[in-house]
């Protein structure tokens, strides 16, 4: 992946500039694959990152696996993501399964008000270690903190199954834009840094970037 002449995929600005960028068929976008049980909110993730809007109203539950692309401008650099929003149901894990194999970042989410949904995510993380690439970027998502009323997940049980794992964490509201922006950044950020790995260039570290941004939104202070 990594560039010899960059494209309109993965392009900084001032490249952009100086000369035309040549098509993007030699840089094909980045998939990033978001997972976790039916209802957590994966689709209202997409379509707020995608469209900044909510999807209120009656759940409709994604069948199969679904595909948006957006392009983000990280750091004067271009990054394209392809993202796929799976199927939550369980009678649609064969489809998923043989998503995960090509899929350079993954997003896992639960719901903060459905326990279940987060005591599975320990099974989740079993799939992902077996169907997976081994480096995947992987970033867990505890969605709907909007709903405080009805959280039955503490903010430290998610950050602390993180820990356990190894994987950044933050938690995400699709409905108020809470840290929608910024999950889907950071896991561009890494990608691009992975892929371009400029020589001069300081070496990106997701968890320090998540754990200082998450900070900075104020979102998590007690
Ligand atoms: N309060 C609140 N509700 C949300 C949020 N995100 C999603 N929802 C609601 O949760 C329900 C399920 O959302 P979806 O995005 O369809 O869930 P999903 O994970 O894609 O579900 P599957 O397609 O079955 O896997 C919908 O009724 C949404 O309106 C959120 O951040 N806050």
């Amino acid at each position: 992946l990594t560039p010899s002449s960059p494209c309109a995929c993965l392009a900084s600005d001032s490249d952009l500039l100086l000369a035309p960028a040549p098509p993007c068929p030699s840089r094909p976008p980045f998939p990033v694959m978001l997972v976790g049980d039916s209802g957590v909110g994966k689709t209202c993730l997409l379509v707020r990152f995608k469209d900044g809007a909510f999807l209120a109203g009656s759940f409709i539950s994604t069948v199969g696996i679904d595909f948006r692309n957006k392009v983000l401008t990280v750091d004067g650099v271009k990054v394209k993501l392809q993202i796929w929003d799976t199927a939550g149901q369980e009678r649609f894990r064969s489809v998923t399964h043989a998503y995960y194999r090509d899929a350079h970042a993954l997003l896992l989410l639960y719901d903060v008000t459905n326990k279940a949904s987060f005591d599975n995510i320990q099974a989740w993380l079993t799939e992902i270690h077996e169907y997976a690439q081994r480096d995947v970027v992987l970033m867990l998502l505890g969605n709907k903190v909007d709903s405080a009323q009805d959280r039955v997940v503490k903010r430290e049980d998610g950050e602390k199954l993180a820990k356990e794992y190894g994987v950044p964490f933050m938690e995400t509201s699709a409905k108020s834009g809470l840290n929608v922006e910024l999950a889907f950044t950071a896991i561009a950020k890494e990608l691009k840094h992975r892929s371009m790995k400029l020589p001069n260039e300081p070496k990106f570290k997701l968890h320090d970037y998540v754990k200082k941004e998450v900070r900075g939104s104020g979102c998590c202070r007690s």
